[in-house]
């Protein structure tokens, strides 16, 4: 079985090893979405295909909708070589469930695949036409947190950003820059209303690509490359608006286990590729079966009907109390803390790390104990069953090929949200005392040991990437296994970072917390382990 048009044609084939496939008519929907398209994505990873895609396939399936998504990829070009065009936009989710079953579907609601690239003159040109077309209702994306910087680390616009400001909209180089120029097309060619809808995991997701977006709109009408009546625009709800989402379905990497299962199973397109940029991507998704979507109702053009498949549309009040039960305490926290540890500790599997018993403790402290308390109840879904199924079903799922290697890339732009707020919470309520933290600045100062790349065995550790560690690593780069303290001098420059915590950790008086639990995590071999049974048995 190969995965293209063509292969699909055998029905029996595909039915016999147990896939589930579309049952709408292929070419009928791609040529509605080609004249009227309604929902382009950017950000072709993994998510999107194994949950986003997913869903708009459930719709197609029952009949309720006559179109499909068109995908963007504007970092990572070889995802749409590599992947998507060889296999005519197809997809295999392999779906495992917490008791052992596995579903596999064949996913066919992806009807185009473009490079979001000026140099690309016909994808350019085909992405402009998409964008001016009145049809358009929805951008979505799922790009990473570091996705929607304009900035590094020092708070200095990026070089590819500062050519866009002053260039205008025509030939952008900068990811937020081509997607400010063609929402310009779609301004200049008729005013046509448009919902930008961020789907990544980071807290107030909307409000950070309106920044993004607005950043442009701005400086192109200051060097009067655009006229004013573009940042009138993009302010504007009832033209363009940035609704705020909570997403959550936990997808690994493409999984050898899954490989060689489907390879039995007779499917001949298995081999994943991990580009030159990182992505980790097969013609397979596999993900677990649990997932949450919550979208603010702001769609000044309408939207799709994506509650026909269980997605929830509310106010942003709620969007915003379930996004913060989600990324701040119940789930994101939980998956950094057993990252980091995990990869100190080497482990290769999360659902493993939930037998070890001083990690399970660990993630129930700083859930149950130092999180919960700050969580308002969103009402849609109930914090104590959501923390509940998260730490009894999902992250212990067996099943699910899971990595603290996956979990920790891009730790250090997800720690301010991840853990910062919880903080935040603790110092502004009257009734909490920030003294009181004990478990989240433990992970912070294992974030720091782990940020010396040597594991808890003494032996040199592979970090996953992250865009700052080329400036952090070498404030710790001096510090040896066994070396004794102080060493305020080496971490203050990390833990003042207000850029990374959204707080300077000294200031609310966790520096020196964390600077005491580091000087133990480093003191010998086994140390980490030590410290954790220390503190968190
Ligand atoms: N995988 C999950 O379990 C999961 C669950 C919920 C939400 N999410 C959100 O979705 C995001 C993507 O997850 P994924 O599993 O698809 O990852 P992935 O690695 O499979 O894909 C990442 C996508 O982001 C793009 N990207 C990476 N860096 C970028 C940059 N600097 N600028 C623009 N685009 C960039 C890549 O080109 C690719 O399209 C996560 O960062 C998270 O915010 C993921
Ligand atoms: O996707 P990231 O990199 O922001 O975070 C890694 C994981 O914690 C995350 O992907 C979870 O699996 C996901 O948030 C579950 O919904």
């Amino acid at each position: 079985m190969k995965l293209n048009m063509k292969a699909l044609n055998d029905i029996d084939v595909w039915e016999k090893a147990g896939f589930k496939l579309p049952r709408f008519n292929l070419q009928q929907v791609k040529e509605n979405t080609k004249a009227n398209p309604n929902w382009i994505h950017f950000g072709a990873g993994n998510i999107f295909r194994a949950f986003i895609a997913n869903v708009q396939q459930s719709i197609l399936n029952e009949g309720k909708s006559d179109r499909g998504i068109i995908v963007a990829e504007g970092f990572d070009y070889e995802i749409i070589d590599e992947m998507y065009r060889p296999h005519d936009n197809l997809g295999a989710l392999v779906t495992l469930k917490a008791d052992g079953h596995i579903e596999k579907t064949v996913i066919a609601s992806i009807v185009e695949s473009l490079i979001v690239d000026p140099k690309n003159e016909e994808n350019w040109k085909r992405l402009k036409e998409i964008f001016i077309n009145p049809s358009l209702q929805m951008v979505s994306f799922t790009i990473t947190e570091k996705g929607y910087s304009l900035q590094d680390a020092k708070g200095e616009y990026l070089s590819d950003v500062v050519e866009d400001f002053n260039n205008g909209p025509q030939n952008p180089v900068s990811y937020i820059g081509k997607l400010a120029a063609l929402v310009y097309e779609r301004y200049i060619n008729g005013k046509n209303p448009l919902a930008l809808v961020s789907m990544d995991n980071c807290s107030h997701n909307g409000t950070k690509l309106y920044q993004a977006v607005s950043a442009f709109a701005e400086k192109w009408v200051e060097k009067e490359c655009v006229d004013e009546g573009f940042d009138v625009y993009i302010n504007d709800p009832k033209y363009v608006s940035f609704p705020w989402t909570m997403i959550d379905k936990i997808t690994p990497r493409p999984d050898p286990s899954v490989r060689e299962m489907l390879k039995k199973d007779g499917f001949e397109d298995v081999e994943d590729v991990i580009t030159s940029k990182n992505t980790y991507i097969a013609p397979f998704v596999n993900a677990e079966e649990s997932e949450y979507l919550i979208i603010e109702d702001l769609f000044p053009n309408g939207r799709p009907n994506l509650e026909e498949a269980g997605i929830i549309f509310t106010d942003r009040e709620t969007v915003d109390k379930v996004e913060k039960m989600k990324v701040c305490t119940c789930l994101n926290p939980l998956h950094t803390a057993l990252a980091i540890y995990g990869c100190l500790l080497g482990y290769t599997l999360i659902s493993k790390e939930m037998e070890d018993h001083e990690l399970k403790n660990l993630v129930e402290k700083i859930g149950y104990v130092e999180g919960l308390p700050v969580v308002v109840n969103p009402k849609i879904i109930d914090p104590k069953k959501f923390i509940d199924e998260v730490l009894k079903v999902r992250i212990p799922n067996p099943f699910m090929p899971d990595t603290p290697q996956r979990i920790a890339t891009d730790t250090s732009q997800k720690l301010g949200i991840r853990f910062g707020e919880t903080i935040k919470a603790y110092i502004s309520r009257e009734d909490l005392n920030i003294m009181d933290l004990k478990f989240i600045p433990l992970v912070l100062a294992g974030w720091c040991r782990y940020l010396i790349g040597i594991d808890d065995d003494g032996n040199k550790m592979k970090l996953s990437s992250d865009p700052l560690l080329e400036e952090l690593t070498p404030y710790v780069a001096s510090i040896s296994l066994g070396d004794k303290g102080p060493f305020h001098e080496q971490l203050k420059p990390i833990l003042s970072n207000v850029k990374i915590f959204g707080i300077d950790l000294y200031e609310v008086g966790l520096g020196e917390v964390i600077e005491n639990y580091f000087e133990e995590l480093i003191a010998s071999k086994g140390a980490v382990r030590a410290t954790l049974k220390k503190y968190v048995d």
